[in-house]
């Protein structure tokens, strides 16, 4: 754990492990195609305000864009104050199904040609809004996607709402499961993302060229064979591997629907001057990526000497203004509510229903690459808890949709030191009460207020779901087995693995269940506690599978000698 002035690597061990070389080395991955494309023709009218002023002494007001600096970097914008901006900007004229792509012309980049083969087709017929989160309360409150709003008037949170008709009646479960099937392993813009392949149940109605997007998802979901069989006696293992991905975490998921939205809005004259988050880490790393791609400015709070090393220098590397805080993750979420709701920076964090219309996708893609069999189980660790209601909804809308006929069961969980939602589970899901959260090594889920959590008990109440939790000594215990089969898991991870070896102890999840385990970060983010773990330097852990190097001379008899003894070689 360290602090944004301390930006230097503690490694361990004599020989050196590497670790630095290896953070660098998490990579974007990229598949793809397309079948139809589109576009609308959006209005380019940009405003801004002159609420610049009004920003200074609260944070670096020099580091964020005037609102003739707003103007000017978006395409025919023009600059005018925030009476003449309003909130509701015209509607632009939304796009069609589109035709299949013909060949990209020579001198064409991607999203030139999908300009071009989407400039004659019609209007999209399907369409998304905010609605209060109310399950089963029947209400007429509504705000359009352009709307920069994150809770309704009551303060609940709220939900993107798909226009459920539109969608069954374009196809059946067969035309879904087609359609998305047909855009895997392509490079036509943007279906060569595994979220903007979905577009239709994601943002129906946005421009394909107001979309950012480094064609994330398309995560490996691979069989745990080993695990599986030495560990939790399983013979259907899976694990989703969200954390291989652009920024090493599932938040590039969400962040790029919202990333998008921002630019699209700032191309209909909203006048926001940046984004922001509050985060743990990866909400941080995943925001300051996709603003970086788009050139719009990041902000974000960090709660000092709480995050990872590789986590601290994503942000920074990417241009973002990091505010490092003297508070935990829960006070840096109070702290950027305030100010977002003062300045016109739009707030990033999963209270933000948008990003939850990305990840939801990744529930879609574990069915496409069961070849739409539903699994038994699915494992998702848990934080701020928006995660697991995104899970949900993604297949859920599957379900509804005709695509698969049932639904998993979702068990969340949580380190026993940030454990809320455990309690409330083990409460019948009364009294649900926020906590302080200790620290843990799952230092990403260090959060003890989580914003979703209705939608969280929603979710697990509607799929007979389980939460469990996970100690410090078995979340390090299980990561070293884990590894020790091929993995590399963040401790995340970790804890939902812990939660397998649990239920499967206690025999409720089978030796046949189909489960799939959601990994959410890279290992290579993780990287220090691992190096303890295995150099036995952990207070209060017991390193029970410790796999330290050994210091060996450097001439033949030496090595000679330890070959023989740890070979077993007579
Ligand atoms: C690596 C990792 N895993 C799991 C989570 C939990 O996700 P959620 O906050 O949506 O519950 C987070 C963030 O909170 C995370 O960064
Ligand atoms: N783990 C998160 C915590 C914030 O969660 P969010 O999904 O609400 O942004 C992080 O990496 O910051």
């Amino acid at each position: 754990m360290v602090s944004a002035a301390a930006v230097t690597s503690r490694v361990g061990f004599g020989v050196g492990f590497g670790a630095r070389k290896g953070e660098e080395a998490l990579h974007s991955q990229s598949l793809q195609q397309s079948v139809s494309l589109r576009r609308d023709f959006a209005l380019q009218r940009i405003v801004a305000t002159g609420s610049g002023k009004r920003m200074a002494g609260v944070v670096r007001a020099e580091a964020l864009p005037s609102s003739q600096e707003v103007a000017e970097s978006v395409p025919g914008a023009k600059a005018v104050t925030l009476e003449e901006a309003g909130t509701d900007s015209a509607k632009p004229v939304s796009s069609g199904n589109g035709p299949v792509s013909p060949k990209k012309g020579r001198n064409e980049n991607i999203r030139e040609e999908a300009r071009r083969v989407c400039a004659g087709s019609g209007p999209t017929s399907f369409s998304a809004k905010y609605v209060p989160f109310a399950p089963g309360q029947e209400t007429d409150e509504e705000y359009s996607l352009d709307e920069v709003i994150y809770r309704s008037k009551t303060g609940a949170l709220l939900d993107v709402q798909h226009d459920m008709e539109a969608l069954k009646k374009a196809g059946d479960g067969e035309y879904w499961r087609n359609l998305f099937d047909s855009r895997v392993g392509k490079t036509t813009w943007p279906y060569g993302s595994g979220v903007w392949s979905k577009k239709e149940w994601v943002l129906p109605e946005i421009d394909d060229d107001d979309i950012v997007s480094v064609f994330e998802g398309n995560s490996n979901l691979f069989w745990a064979e080993r695990f599986g069989r030495e560990v939790v006696d399983m013979t259907e293992l899976w694990v989703k591997h969200c954390g291989i991905s652009h920024t090493g975490s599932f938040k590039d998921l969400g962040m790029t629907v919202l990333v998008s939205q921002v630019n699209r809005l700032r191309r209909l004259g909203k006048p926001l001057l940046g984004v922001g988050c509050a985060s743990t880490g990866d909400t941080s790393a995943a925001l300051s990526a996709y603003c970086a791609a788009a050139g719009i400015p990041a902000i974000v709070f960090l709660p000092a000497n709480k995050i990872s090393i590789a986590q601290l220098v994503q942000p920074i590397a990417n241009g973002a203004l990091v505010l490092s805080m003297d508070t935990d993750f829960d006070g840096c979420m109070r702290l950027i509510r305030e100010v977002t709701s003062e300045l016109p920076i739009y707030l990033a964090n999963s209270l933000n229903s948008l990003r939850l219309e990305g990840q939801k996708t990744a529930a879609i893609e574990i069915l496409q690459q069961f070849d739409w069999e539903v699994p038994d189980w699915v494992i998702v660790p848990g934080g701020n808890l928006g995660n697991i209601y995104a899970f949900y909804k993604g297949f859920y809308m599957c379900k509804e949709l005709g695509l698969v006929d049932r639904m998993p069961r979702l068990v969340c969980a949580q380190a026993a030191n940030a454990n809320p939602l455990y309690r409330a589970f083990k409460d019948g899901w009364e009294n649900f009460k926020p906590i302080k959260a200790l620290p843990t090594f799952a230092s990403a889920i260090q959060i003890g207020d989580p914003v979703s959590i209705d939608r969280a008990i929603y979710a697990l109440t509607q799929c007979d779901g389980i939460v469990e939790e996970a100690t410090e000594q078995e979340i390090m215990d299980v990561c070293a087995q884990a590894d020790a089969t091929g993995m590399f898991t963040c401790p995340h991870t970790g804890v939902a693995l812990v939660a397998l070896q649990k239920l499967r102890e206690r025999g409720v999840i089978g030796r046949n269940d189909r489960t799939v385990v959601v990994s959410t970060a890279h290992g290579l983010k993780f990287t220090q506690s691992k190096v303890e773990y295995h150099s036995s330097e952990l207070a209060d852990i017991t390193s029970k599978f410790a796999n330290p190097p050994i210091s060996v001379a450097d001439d033949f008899s030496s090595i000679m000698d330890v070959l023989r003894q740890k070979l077993a070689l007579r």
